[in-house]
């Protein structure tokens, strides 16, 4: 049922706790409470920290996004709140109780199966498909970035980084990279910044690798990745990242993962883009895994 967003009042926003830090903004645990008696909603705030014209353009550019999304596996936009005197103003999302899939995995592995992390994998690939509708490139999928609503529904839950593909390409370039994270990062985006649905799907492989290791920092992909690059300053880091995966280095299948799910994260990371699944047969893929009968 689809809910209008709404005008929320900055003096009704009481703050509870801090949640994180993103891209360039910061969310944090509010109670829109009017009635001032603390029966009001729980919500999430996103602000810029520093609202300099680059990002209160991109934080802009972020919020026509997440008004336009609508699909039960993207975090829900509520509305926005304007700052008096300030020109700034803040997003209020949908609060989502629990913690990232990156703090949530690590916490309750012993009470999640192959079955829901593979629940989990299908989710976020409906997620996608629905972006890819939109003609949208996520550009950041990661565990950090996937919410938890409970254990049988997880939701994606950033769109910083997040480009709308021209109508007549089906990739973007992007002009400054900024600090993203590279070991999430196709070769095409890491050598000539190209980003498609394709480097979409290999950010998800990534992703299905970080739930088959529960999200654990000691295998994490920079982890695994520096290992097998040896010691390297931060700018070579890239060149020699591009280097390893053209020559076909790959993460290998965590413990525990079945050799079928580590051969779909295989595919995910094709060198070539055209080679890559699409996120309708990864999800198609994902549910023959899935013991559902
Ligand atoms: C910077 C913020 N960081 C965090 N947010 C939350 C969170 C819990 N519950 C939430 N409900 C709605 C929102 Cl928008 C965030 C949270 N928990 C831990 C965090 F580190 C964030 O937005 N992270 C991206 C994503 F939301 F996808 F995880």
């Amino acid at each position: 049922e689809y809910q209008e967003p709404s005008v929320y009042e900055e003096r009704y926003l009481k703050l509870i706790s801090a949640l994180g830090k993103g891209n360039f903004g910061s969310v944090e645990l509010c109670r829109y409470d009017p009635l001032d008696d603390n029966t009001g909603e729980l919500v999430a705030v996103k602000k810029l920290q520093h609202n300099t014209a680059e990002h209160v353009r991109d934080f802009q550019r972020e919020s026509l996004i997440l008004r336009s999304l609508h699909n039960d596996y993207i975090v829900r936009y509520k509305g926005i709140c304007y700052s008096v005197g300030r020109r700034n103003f803040q997003l209020v999302m949908e609060y989502l109780p629990n913690k990232s899939l990156r703090e949530y995995l690590p916490i309750n592995r012993d009470r999640l199966d192959s079955n829901h992390l593979l629940l989990y994998a299908s989710q976020v690939c409906k997620g996608m498909q629905y972006l890819g509708s939109q003609r949208y490139v996520h550009r950041d999928l990661a565990s950090r970035n996937i919410l938890v609503e409970n254990v049988n529904h997880v939701k994606i839950g950033d769109f910083g980084l997040t480009k709308i593909l021209p109508q007549d390409k089906e990739y973007y370039v992007v002009k400054l990279r900024g600090e993203s994270p590279i070991f999430w990062h196709a070769p095409e985006s890491l050598s000539d910044s190209i980003y498609s649905c394709a480097s979409d799907v290999w950010s998800f492989g990534v992703l299905l690798y970080e739930l088959y290791t529960y999200s654990e920092r000691s295998c994490s992909p920079p982890a695994e990745y520096l290992r097998m690059m040896g010691s390297h300053n931060s700018q070579q880091a890239v060149c020699c990242l591009v280097e390893l995966l053209r020559e076909g280095k790959r993460l290998s299948a965590p413990p525990c993962c079945p050799l079928k799910v580590h051969k779909l994260m295989l595919s995910c990371w094709s060198h070539l883009s055209s080679e890559r699944p699409s996120f309708r047969e990864l999800e198609l893929q994902i549910n023959q895994f899935r013991d559902i009968h």
